[in-house]
């Protein structure tokens, strides 16, 4: 009617924006497309960092590896259907790995889906999300944005962190409200992620058990890392004395060359420790089930830390377990130990010590030598050097090879610096990771890929030199999968696991104006890489290896099933 004011209104887009900004959000990994290309613009004016992609997987791998760096969920932004289902990979990726991340995607009308009437891109995309992440919901009411930005950050980072899907239909985006009413319907989340504490007799049980121990050991997990309750670990390891092992993400939640570590006798010591504490270590296939050979015949005694009740027994019985958030349990333990808790048996100490000198000591000369083409040792000695010179470089890597032994090679001298396949062994993480890492941290980024691993996000090298990323990455170029000499015996096609002889993926680097350069040696190797971490500037090096130097799966070649039959 004449003279009524024009009541200010809001709508689905900036609903979104406003509830994303209200709780800390400041950076959306992505693809555009329809029906979410002008909400990733109106992001990016309103001072959110939209960073775009060249495919999904890589943008929901970003996200969910900045989730763990942060301990605030990544978010990914995808269109519906194809764009859902390439970032679900990295949804699952992170559920499976407790990385906390939010893949938001647009989607298409529920009354048309439903009724399965051929809407543009139709999918049923929450039903599909469902069983692969930790919680889903959807938005079909601009007035439940609020809470439903809410309920996706609270389940992606609180009790064990994971990935959430947020379904937001083409037409909520649209949809207007009361501008004062909208704002009323706005969430901060208060205490996400709730600390847990461990129940007191927990801890005395815990203690209990590890004052016993004649040879005890310490695991350390990637949920330690997560949990950054660095000095308490630190503190733990010291006051006890007890010898630890970090799994690969957890690298440098202690250097890897402190006395304790015992990261270069890990057989030994999952062999003839008497208790073992887990600190957010699962007893999964990385450390075969906590049974059979490698853990050697002499009975254990399990003693886990996790903030998930339902971890405690899923492969071995735990005698002593201790459920609440890391941070608290370890603080707690620390309290109980108090100032003159007996150190671990020194004759077990050295032991330990005496078996990791003497395998450091039957690497060594490997690490020095100087052949060209280059083995894998010979490079990685080149990189272990470049990262123990410049301990705050974040090393991403991924392949079999060049996984498996870049792990027990280059060192690692700070906590959550080693990013790589996690607990799926999936390839296909490094440029997202890189590129999250280089965006979130503002570290220089150092990516060692095989060069199979590498093909399955390359193209994001043109993402990093857009956004003129301090990432510099070195293909370990061996031409193939595992290695680059098997051979098709019926003739014809080159074998299913090898690649272009003598290819420079360099050149790829320098399509998009970044530096390439190819390294025959590790000197040369070691001199680009110093050049790329001095200069900031993207850089790719193609890091030729012998192509006869790697074996199958690397250090997994166990779990490939063999056919026994002999051929007719
Ligand atoms: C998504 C996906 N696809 C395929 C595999 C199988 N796979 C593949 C394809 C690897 C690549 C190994 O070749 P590379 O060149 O990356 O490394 P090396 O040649 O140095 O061993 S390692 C591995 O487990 C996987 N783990 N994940
Ligand atoms: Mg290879």
């Amino acid at each position: 009617a004449a003279g009524a004011e024009e009541r200010e209104l809001t709508d689905g887009f900036h609903l979104i924006i406003d509830a994303l900004k209200l709780n800390g959000v400041e950076t959306i990994y992505g693809v555009p497309g329809i029906p979410i290309t002008d909400f990733g613009r109106m992001a990016q004016a309103a001072g959110i960092r939209v960073i775009s992609f060249r495919h999904e997987q890589n943008a929901g791998n970003a996200a969910a590896i900045a989730g763990y760096l942060t301990k605030k969920p990544g978010i990914c932004l995808t269109v519906s259907a194809p764009g859902f289902l390439n970032g679900l990979t990295a949804l699952a990726n992170a559920t499976t790995n407790c990385f906390p991340m939010i893949l938001i995607s647009g989607s298409s009308e529920r009354e048309i889906v439903d009724l399965q009437q051929g809407d543009y891109e139709e999918m049923d995309q929450l039903a599909i999300a469902k069983p692969l992440c930790k919680a889903a919901f959807r938005v079909l009411h601009a007035a439940d944005i609020g809470i439903a930005v809410a309920r996706a950050i609270r389940a992606a980072v609180s009790g064990r962190p994971g990935g959430v899907y947020l379904d937001l239909p083409a037409k909520l985006f649209g949809q207007t409200m009361d501008a004062e009413k909208g704002a009323a319907s706005l969430v901060k989340v208060i205490d996400a992620a709730p600390a847990m504490i461990p129940a007191p007799d927990a801890i005395k049980r815990a203690l209990d058990v590890l004052k016993g121990a004649k040879r005890p050991l310490i695991i350390f997990g990637k949920g330690a890392a997560y949990a950054q309750a660095d000095d308490d670990i630190r503190a733990l390891v010291e006051t006890s004395g007890i010898p630890f092992l970090q799994m690969s993400m957890a690298k440098g939640l202690l250097p890897d060359t402190h006395a304790l570590s015992a990261g270069a006798a890990r057989s030994t010591v999952l062999k003839d420790a008497d208790v073992v504490m887990l600190i957010g270590a699962r007893l999964n296939w990385l450390l075969s089930h906590g049974k059979g050979k490698t853990w050697g015949d002499a009975p254990k005694k399990f003693i886990q830390i996790d903030i998930e009740p339902k971890e405690m027994d899923s492969n071995v019985e735990i005698v002593a377990p201790v459920v609440g958030d890391i941070g608290s349990c370890v603080s707690a333990l620390l309290q109980g130990m108090g100032s003159n808790w007996p150190k671990a048996p020194s004759d077990w100490v050295g032991v330990v010590s005496a078996k990791k000198d003497e395998n450091i000591a039957k690497m060594a000369p490997r690490l020095m030598n100087n052949k060209s083409p280059m083995d894998f040792h010979g490079a990685l000695g080149a990189l272990r050097t470049i990262i123990k010179e410049r301990p705050d470089a974040i090393l991403v890597n991924e392949g079999a090879n060049t996984l498996d032994l870049a792990r027990g090679v280059i060192d690692m001298y700070q906590p959550r610096k080693r990013l790589d396949v996690g607990t799926w062994g999936v390839m296909g993480i490094g440029m997202g990771y890189a590129i999250a890492a280089a965006i979130e941290t503002g570290k220089p980024v150092l990516a060692v890929e095989g060069d199979s691993a590498f093909g399955f996000s390359g193209m994001e090298v043109e993402t990093i030199c857009r956004y003129n990323l301090p990432v510099c990455i070195v293909i370990f170029n061996n031409n193939g999968i595992y290695r680059g000499t098997d051979v098709n015996p019926a003739g014809g096609d080159p074998a299913t696991t090898v690649f272009v002889p003598g290819s420079r993926y360099d050149k790829m680097m320098e399509a998009f104006g970044g530096v390439g350069v190819n390294a025959t040696n590790p000197d040369e190797l070691s001199r680009a890489v110093n050049a790329a971490m001095d200069s900031g500037k993207p850089t790719l090096i193609n890091a030729v290896i012998d192509p006869a130097a790697g074996t199958e799966s690397g250090r997994i070649g166990n779990l490939n099933p063999q056919s026994v039959v002999k051929k007719k």
